[in-house]
This record gives C-alpha cells, sequence and structure tokens, in this order.
C-alpha cells in the first residue's frame, strides 16, 4: 500500500495583537506567523479495514477523537465520502517532537499534515487555498501550518498574506514540561480584562487591521532587519499569561540578560522565545539559560526560521 511521511513544522509569533471582538465569538487578529525547524513527523498509510487508526510515541497527547489528527481525517472522511470508500481506511503514525500545549501550533501542524497527506493517498489534486479552507474548519492556525514560512494573519488567523521572511535567523525556545496554558482560557481572561478597551468601530478596527501589513515589524522582515524585528515583537497574551505563570515571566527575564535580540512568549504561551544572530550565540544562550536553571523540567531547543509549512518527504 502507499505510505508517505510528511514533516509539520511548529510555529511562533512574532506579533500578536488582538484588536476586536467577533460575532462568532473568537477574536479579531493581527499577527505574524513564523515557521521554526522544530516538527513533528507524520507518516500517512492506506489501510483496507475502512477504520481511522492513529499510534503516537507520546503519552501527551490525547488518543481519543479529540486529538486533531482524528478532526483532521474524519473530516476529509465527511467532505469525500466516495474515496473514503474507494481507498478505504487510513493508518496514522505520529512522531511527536513539538511540546504540547505551547502556544506552538503542535496539533494545528499535525493536522495540516493530515489533510495534505490524505490529499495525495486519495489523489484528490486539492489545491492550497482549497486545503487551506478545509483547514479553517479545524482551528484557526491550521490554514497558515499548510504553507507556512512567514505570514500576516488576520481575522481569526485564517485570512492569510505572505510574507519573505528573515533568512538564516535562529531562536532559542524554551518550554517547562509540566506547564501548559489553555488557549480558550488566554482569550477569555484576555477579553475580562482588556475587553471594555476594544475598538467597536469598525473603521477603526480596519485601519488597525492594515496597518500591521504597513507596519515596523514588516519593514524590518522585508529589509531582512533581525534586530528591529526584535524590537517591534509584540504578544498582547502576555498581558494575562505573565501575571498567571510568574516562570515565565522569568523565563523571558533570563534570556534578556544575554545577547540575544529580543525574546517574546509564542502565542498564548507558556513557551518563550529569543531571537539570536547566529546559530553559535543561539547555542551559547542555551547553554547559559540550562547552567541558570538547571530544572529537568524545562526544556530548550536551538531551532532556525524556516520558509515553509507541511513537507512531504518521501
Ligand atoms: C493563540 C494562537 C496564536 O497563534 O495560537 P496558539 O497559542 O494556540 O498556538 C491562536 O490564535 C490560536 O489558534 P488555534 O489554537 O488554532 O485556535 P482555535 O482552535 O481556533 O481556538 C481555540 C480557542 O481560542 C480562542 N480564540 C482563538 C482564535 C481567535 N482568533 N480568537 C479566539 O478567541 C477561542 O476561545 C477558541 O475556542
Ligand atoms: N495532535 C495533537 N498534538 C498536540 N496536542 C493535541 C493534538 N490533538 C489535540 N491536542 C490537544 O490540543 C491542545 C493544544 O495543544 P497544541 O496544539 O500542542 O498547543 P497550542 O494550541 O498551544 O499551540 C492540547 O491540550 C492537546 O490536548
Amino acid at each position: 500500500m502507499r505510505s508517505y511521511t510528511l514533516i509539520a513544522p511548529a510555529k511562533i509569533n512574532l506579533y500578536l495583537e488582538i484588536i476586536g471582538d467577533r460575532d462568532d465569538g473568537y477574536h479579531e487578529l493581527a499577527m505574524i506567523l513564523q515557521s521554526i525547524e522544530l516538527a513533528d513527523q507524520i507518516e500517512i498509510e492506506s489501510n483496507d479495514v475502512q477504520l481511522i487508526r492513529l499510534r503516537c510515541d507520546s503519552k501527551e497527547v490525547p488518543m481519543d477523537r479529540s486529538n486533531l489528527v482524528y478532526r483532521a481525517a474524519d473530516l476529509m472522511v465527511s467532505e469525500f465520502p466516495d474515496s473514503f470508500a474507494t481507498y478505504g481506511g487510513v493508518d496514522i503514525t505520529l512522531h511527536k517532537r513539538i511540546p504540547v500545549a505551547a502556544g506552538l501550533a503542535g496539533g494545528s501542524t499535525d493536522a495540516a499534515a493530515v489533510l495534505v497527506g490524505i490529499d495525495l493517498l486519495w489523489k484528490l489534486g486539492l489545491t492550497r487555498s482549497e486545503l487551506e479552507e478545509l483547514a479553517a474548519k479545524l482551528g484557526s492556525d491550521i490554514p497558515f501550518c499548510i504553507g507556512g514560512g512567514t505570514a500576516i494573519a488576520t481575522g481569526r488567523g485564517e485570512k492569510l498574506s505572505e510574507l519573505l521572511g528573515l533568512n538564516n535567523t535562529y531562536i532559542v525556545l524554551a518550554k517547562y514540561r509540566s506547564l501548559e496554558v489553555s488557549t480558550p482560557w488566554a482569550y477569555k481572561t484576555y477579553r475580562s480584562l482588556y475587553g471594555d478597551a476594544y475598538i467597536k468601530d469598525i473603521e477603526n478596527l480596519t485601519a488597525r487591521k492594515n496597518a500591521v501589513h504597513s507596519g515596523d515589524i514588516v519593514k524590518a522582515i522585508s529589509n531582512q532587519h533581525a534586530s528591529q524585528v526584535a524590537e517591534k515583537m509584540h504578544n498582547d497574551l502576555e498581558k494575562v499569561v505573565l501575571p498567571e505563570y510568574p516562570q515565565v515571566l522569568k523565563l523571558k527575564e533570563s534570556f534578556a540578560k544575554y545577547d540575544i535580540l529580543g525574546t517574546m512568549m509564542s502565542g498564548s504561551g507558556p513557551s518563550v522565545f529569543a531571537l539570536c544572530e547566529s546559530k553559535d550565540k543561539a547555542e551559547e544562550v542555551k547553554i547559559n539559560i540550562r547552567n541558570e536553571i538547571p530544572d529537568p523540567d524545562l526544556e530548550i531547543f536551538v531551532t532556525k526560521l524556516i520558509n515553509h509549512g507541511i513537507q512531504v518527504v518521501s
């Protein structure tokens, strides 16, 4: 039976601004999303038992139907029932490398890989925008994970405008294994604390959404100016996560002591990254952080900004 192996990269948020409420209960966002080399690997192949089956080497991900891998496969079954009948079921093996519930879109990128993998297995020939449309039904960050790279994301996070990202830029990424932040909690808390200040006026909302397109950080990215990018990084969700999780604030303070370009929490956290001017510098910062915080609960990675999303490697 034909099988495919896919690489599913994580993302960080170089910029995350919450700019308003939406009628669907979500928040209107202006973000810059960035793929990184740290990735899960997914193997996907047809079976002849008409079942979707998942195996995973991590105890940290749910193995019931709430797993985004199942949710993506179930969506493909319901959208393309004839292909499911023709090609049979799908066996999926997930090698989990991306920390879970970390603000790194780990589940989202797995779901994106399953959409791409089943498209290939069932020879559907879906276009990138058709895959992104399916992805948006599963989660706000999933359309970005398909093509990845560097993009401005607006709406719920699903409206994408691609950018040419920074070349040759490394980050140090750190996350306490035992710390997980719920994304719904982060948005709900932000809303309860800062909701009154939301822009309700539609003209202002549009103006603020457009502002990120011409903003300083976008200019810095197109000028390949990593230190200016670092200066302009921003994440509104830090305002609720840092006070609730002092370890995350301390981690940012630790990074700031070393020779980095800038540090920020990714997405709803709790992972924190530091942008560095070279791989050597990033390795040096990793050693410094490890010496300062010998706690084995803290995982630390050196990884690179990349210009792609899901890749089929075999
Ligand atoms: C915060 C971000 C930043 O990139 O990423 P993570 O930290 O999850 O990686 C995203 O906005 C998360 O995207 P994703 O994890 O796909 O969100 P979804 O599954 O669509 O929504 C999870 C929950 O987050 C809240 N949510 C999400 C997106 C949005 N624009 N407004 C929201 O209020 C809602 O409470 C929703 O129920
Ligand atoms: N394939 C998956 N990988 C990781 N987490 C998953 C997956 N499917 C569902 N989840 C659930 O999604 C939640 C969010 O995890 P994840 O996608 O890693 O983080 P984040 O939304 O912060 O980027 C976790 O609490 C986990 O239980």
